[in-house]
């Protein structure tokens, strides 16, 4: 019996005027359903180096900070998520730029707007705690 193969990923949760950064997927496979952005960790990167040089090429913008917060771990039933999630910052001067071959849209969530959108599975336990512990979380003041 073959083990299924494990995918990590780096994701961001960018927090900016008390709301976090939710986009919409535009691939195939996952369409319509949105996520952190962030992508794959390549050979020879730690989870923060694959998580600014995503961000770089998906939202062509700069990681300023990035906090480790918590790694996901999910079982889709092709493969084993397992999913490095930093909250971060972006320069003032900077925004999010939609790349439509990745994402359709971008929305900047406030708490009670998080399970507004369809997020994808693994995600869903921790938007809900965030949703829940919003204020502890986000309270810091390198924010
Ligand atoms: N980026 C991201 N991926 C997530 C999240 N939740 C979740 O289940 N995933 C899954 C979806 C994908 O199967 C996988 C990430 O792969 P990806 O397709 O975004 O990676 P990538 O940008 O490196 O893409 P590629 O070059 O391999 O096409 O992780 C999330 O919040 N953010």
């Amino acid at each position: 019996m073959s083990e299924t193969k494990t995918i990590n990923v780096a994701a961001a949760i960018f927090y900016r005027d008390n709301k976090i950064l939710a986009a919409c997927r535009a691939d195939k496979e996952n369409t319509g359903l949105w996520e952190f952005p962030g992508g794959k960790v390549e050979a020879g990167e730690t989870s923060e180096q694959a998580l600014r040089r995503e961000i770089q090429e998906e939202l062509h913008c700069t990681v300023q900070a990035a906090f480790f917060y918590d790694t996901v771990t999910y079982s889709y039933p092709t493969f084993d998520l397992h999913m490095d999630c930093y909250i971060c910052t972006l320069n003032e001067s900077e925004s999010p730029i939609v790349d439509p071959k990745v994402h359709s849209e971008l929305h900047w969530l406030a708490q009670n707007e998080l399970l507004d959108v369809q997020w994808l599975p693994a995600d869903i336990e921790l938007i809900k705690q965030l949703g829940t512990f919003w204020n502890d979380i986000f309270a810091s003041q390198h924010l």
